[in-house]
């Protein structure tokens, strides 16, 4: 415990790197079971390897490539996403901007009544694309149909889940995934997400080619930093914050 809390958040503000379990900003909120450990790793001036844990003695080296890596991942995925709409390549990455990149480890320890407890609550991330890859213990659940299907861990798989700014940005054609991470009685879990999202400063709307006459906006523009402020505040909720940008 001494060893995770010399790399502690920031109590007093969200979403700082760092070691913690509390994610919302309301102290009255329901808590996930998850500790997490949050690491900023780009742009490389954010990067700053000796607030990461320095054991075992290779994991800087790891984490960073793994971060340029899963990088690279998400703009090709992007560039997918733009071709499969009648897009330039770089058209949805451009509207983003440069990439922002968080990783977070979650760790779920073993619950004691995994009926009534969730290891994290409903939400769609807020940024673009996040990456996430699970240990063989299981427990990520996507909503499909109103159902809650388990994400069956595969070995050297990466989940990809859509997030709520490619969302807005393909004006809703493809959906921001909700999802959460339900608990178990006997076995501890690790899952690594790879969050992208676009800068605080950033404006986000639907790209101006998919809006027209005949097809108009159907969310609000938003300052990406607004919205990452109203999520902490208010909490996911499922998908209420998106939605709440609906026209
Ligand atoms: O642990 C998981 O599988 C989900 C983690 C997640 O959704 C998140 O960190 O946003
Ligand atoms: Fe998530």
């Amino acid at each position: 415990m001494d060893e995770k809390l010399a790399y502690a958040c920031d109590p007093s503000s969200s979403a700082t790197e760092g070691y913690g379990s509390r994610m919302l900003e309301n102290d009255d909120s329901v808590l996930d079971w998850r500790d997490y450990f949050d690491h900023h790793t780009l742009p490389l001036s954010r990067r700053d390897p000796s607030r990461w844990p320095s054991s075992p003695p290779d994991y800087r080296q790891v984490m960073a490539e793994y971060s340029d890596r899963m990088g690279l991942l998400a703009k090709q995925l992007l560039g997918l996403i733009s071709e499969s709409l009648g897009l330039p390549t770089s058209c949805i990455e451009r509207w983003v901007g440069e990439f922002y990149q968080n990783i977070t480890i979650s760790y779920y320890p073993p619950c004691p009544q995994p009926d009534v407890t969730l290891g994290l609550q409903a939400h769609s991330d807020m940024g673009a694309i996040t990456l996430l890859i699970q240990d063989d213990v299981g427990g990520l659940q996507v909503l499909k149909d109103r159902e809650w299907i388990t994400v069956e861990p595969l070995s050297n798989a990466i989940v990809v889940l859509l997030a709520d700014q490619t969302e807005i940005m393909t004006n809703g054609i493809y959906r921001s995934a909700e999802h959460r991470a339900i608990t178990n009685a006997s076995r501890a879990r690790l899952s690594i997400a790879t969050f992208h999202d676009p800068s605080k400063a950033r404006k986000i709307s639907p790209v101006s080619e998919l809006v027209s006459d005949s097809s108009p906006p159907r969310y609000r523009e938003v300052v990406y930093g607004d919205y990452v402020s109203s999520w902490y505040t208010k909490g996911p909720e499922g998908k209420r914050n998106v939605d709440a940008l609906l026209l």
